[in-house]
């Protein structure tokens, strides 16, 4: 088990003299730092593994091992310590090797103290420097992540409420819903909301064949297999003290399966082609949009990774079973296109919004997204109308056509001044969405003076909805 990290920084001290030990501990004790130590490569190996050091004071002699193998074997991890080498009198050739190597800094034998207290002092400091930025980063991911999983419907509520619940806790969490329903979303939030300092890293399970997933989750040694170059880390060595993000998991074949259970279940993995099981501290968030139950019952899901998998559950429900978010997502969407593109803010028509409300949105959030963008860009006027939304033909028309009949409609109440009041409403609503809100195109198919058609709108109580209109008009 890996044992949690306190704000204390820590420094290890490995070297094989006792007293050479002692004369350093007693030299850095005025450091703000734990200390421990390990006499040879085996006990350091344990120590930076269980106890995870910030700093590592390392001789480069030890015995029956080399201090730069042990670098270049924690060198390449994701949260690595840094790694100050002390090298032997006269060896400038081994402190070139072990900065290339990774090393942090190095000391050459005899040092002084002070010299010692300083290389120990300034990589303490790049740690805690390091420490803030990420800190700093992730307050204002989290802020981010916060504004970015957008919806006031109770249904988002609850996701949001469960996804505070998990974050604190390590429990592995799989997330069900449709595609573009939000789910990766959902996993980054819990990351961020999570206490986990090491990355978020997310893979496709199904973007990728059988093979490649193996040894993208894995990582392999150099020469595992044709091809395999250079030795290379997988997703869960580059989580390690972060989240482990499996997107269509339920695309995993038989043998990765395996492994990943394996994985969960020891809390270390094996890279394709190595011999040596290496410890991962990772939190697994899964995703898939398939039904498992079902796939366990066809027998192409193992039942026991679904149980590891699946500690908590949290169901992002399709859009069309909250429409509610409808129209906040889809102005933030347009607006976030407007600024992506550098267009003009705007805003959705309400016959476009009406749209957007029944629409059935078989892809989810993701389509309103690629929607609304594409409309922003189309749109001509400050508004986006229904043409601009281009959804499904037949669906569109039916839409387009209530439109057209709303706007035909003869109202008929026998009153006639009433019915005509009624009507010249409908009538200019629509030529002014038809024009885009151009008031002077309106004013033309109207067979109008602008003039008269301002004097008209607000006679007819339009100007309120206009006047933004009718002043940019007139610019
Ligand atoms: N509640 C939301 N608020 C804001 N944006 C959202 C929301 N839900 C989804 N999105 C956006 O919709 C898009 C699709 O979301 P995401 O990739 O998380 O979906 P998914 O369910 O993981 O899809 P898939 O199953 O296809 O991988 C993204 O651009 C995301 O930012």
């Amino acid at each position: 088990m890996v044992e949690a990290k306190s704000d204390r920084l820590r420094l290890l001290i490995v070297d094989d003299e006792e007293a050479a030990r002692y004369g350093m501990r007693r030299a850095l004790a005025s450091l703000d730092c734990e200390i421990a130590e390990a006499e040879d490569a085996e006990r350091a190996r344990s120590e930076i593994e269980r106890k995870r050091p910030d700093v590592v004071l390392l001789d480069i002699n030890l015995p029956g091992a080399s201090g730069l193998d042990l670098l270049r074997e924690f060198g390449e991890r994701g949260d690595a310590p840094l790694f100050i080498m002390i090298t032997a009198y006269g060896s400038e050739r081994m402190a070139v090797e072990a900065i290339k190597s990774g090393a942090h800094d190095y000391l050459a034998k005899p040092f002084e103290i002070d010299e010692l207290r300083l290389v120990v002092r300034n990589a303490l400091e790049t740690v805690r420097l390091k420490r803030e930025n990420e800190a700093l980063r992730r307050s204002l991911e989290l802020e981010s992540a916060a504004a970015k999983l957008l919806g006031q419907s109770p249904a988002i509520e609850r996701v949001r409420a469960v996804i505070e619940k998990v974050a604190e806790t390590d429990a592995t969490v799989l997330i069900r819903g449709e595609s573009g329903t939000g789910k990766e979303l959902v996993a980054r939030a819990i990351h961020e909301r999570s206490r986990r300092r090491g990355r978020f890293v997310a893979i496709n399970c199904a973007a990728l064949p059988s093979e490649l997933i193996e040894s993208e989750l894995f990582g392999h040694e150099k020469g595992a297999f044709t091809g395999a170059s250079m030795r290379r880390q997988g997703k869960f060595e580059l989580a390690d003290g972060g989240t482990l993000f499996l997107d269509e998991i339920g695309d995993m074949s038989a043998n990765v399966q395996a492994k990943l259970l394996r994985a969960i279940e020891e809390r270390a993995i094996e890279r394709l082609g190595g011999a040596e099981p290496i410890p991962v501290d990772v939190r697994i968030v899964s995703a898939t949009h398939r039904q498992l139950e079902r796939e366990i019952e066809a027998g192409n899901f193992r039942a026991d990774l679904f149980f590891r998998l699946r500690v908590v559950t949290i169901e992002v429900p399709p859009l069309r079973e909250r429409r509610e978010d409808i129209p906040l997502l889809a102005t933030a969407f347009a607006q976030a296109a407007a600024d992506k593109y550098g267009l003009p803010a705007r805003t959705i028509s309400a016959s476009a919004l009406r749209r957007l409300l029944e629409y059935a949105w078989p892809g989810n959030v993701r389509e309103l997204r690629n929607v609304i963008e594409r409309a922003v860009i189309m749109a001509e006027g400050k508004e986006i109308a229904v043409r601009d939304l281009a959804l499904e033909s037949h669906e569109t028309s039916r839409a387009e056509d209530e439109e057209r009949r709303e706007a035909l409609r003869v109202p008929f109440t026998m009153n006639f001044r009433a019915d005509r009041r009624e009507f010249e409403r409908t009538y200019i609503t629509r030529c002014l969405e038809l024009t885009g809100g151009n008031v002077t195109r309106a004013a033309a198919i109207l067979g109008m003076h602008r003039q008269s058609l301002q004097h008209k709108l607000r006679e007819l109580g339009l100007a309120r909805r206009y006047v933004a209109l009718i002043e940019g008009d007139e610019k």
